[in-house]
């Protein structure tokens, strides 16, 4: 190998171990946040309620799957998010800072929970944090 090539940067998607990382850590994201929508002082019912009890599994599915996508590609992987664009997506719900900032909690916690290395949540954590503005109060 050529000493002078240059060396590829490896993808933060990649460093979390590719796409069984990344399901795992939605999945679990997932679980944590129906649990959450169970404690008392829920900062997440209100939002997710209507998703969790409608019985409609495929909505939550179809999350899952999107949440995968959007976060492979966000880290650079070769995932392409189809879905809904931030403000479209969250239209109407009216979400508010501290919802939103329970929920990137809640993602923490997945993180935590698979492994995921300190400077790698916060790298994942720092590519989310600018959608804030189209997420709330919209
Ligand atoms: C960085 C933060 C967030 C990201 C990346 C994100 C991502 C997404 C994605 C990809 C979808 C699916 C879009 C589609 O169906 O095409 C979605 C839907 C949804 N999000 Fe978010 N979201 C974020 C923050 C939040 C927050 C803070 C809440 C509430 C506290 C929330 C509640 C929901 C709900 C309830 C749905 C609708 C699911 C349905 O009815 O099918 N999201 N979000």
């Amino acid at each position: 190998k050529n000493a002078e090539a240059p060396v590829a940067a490896t993808s933060l998607y990649e460093r979390l171990g590719g796409l069984p990382a990344v399901t795992a850590v939605v999945d679990q994201f997932i679980a944590n946040v129906v649990a959450e929508t169970m404690t008392s002082n829920s900062k997440l019912k209100r939002t997710f309620d209507p998703l969790v009890q409608s019985g409609n599994s495929y909505r939550v599915a179809s999350l899952r799957n999107h949440l995968i996508d959007q976060i492979g590609q966000a880290t650079g992987g070769p995932l392409v998010y189809k879905g809904l664009s931030m403000p479209a997506a969250h239209k109407g719900m009216n979400i508010s800072e501290v919802e939103f900032n329970a929920l990137v909690a809640e993602l923490g916690k997945a993180m935590t929970s698979k492994g995921v290395p300190a400077n790698q949540q916060t790298e994942v954590v720092n590519i989310l944090a600018p959608l804030k503005s189209s997420i709330v109060a919209q």
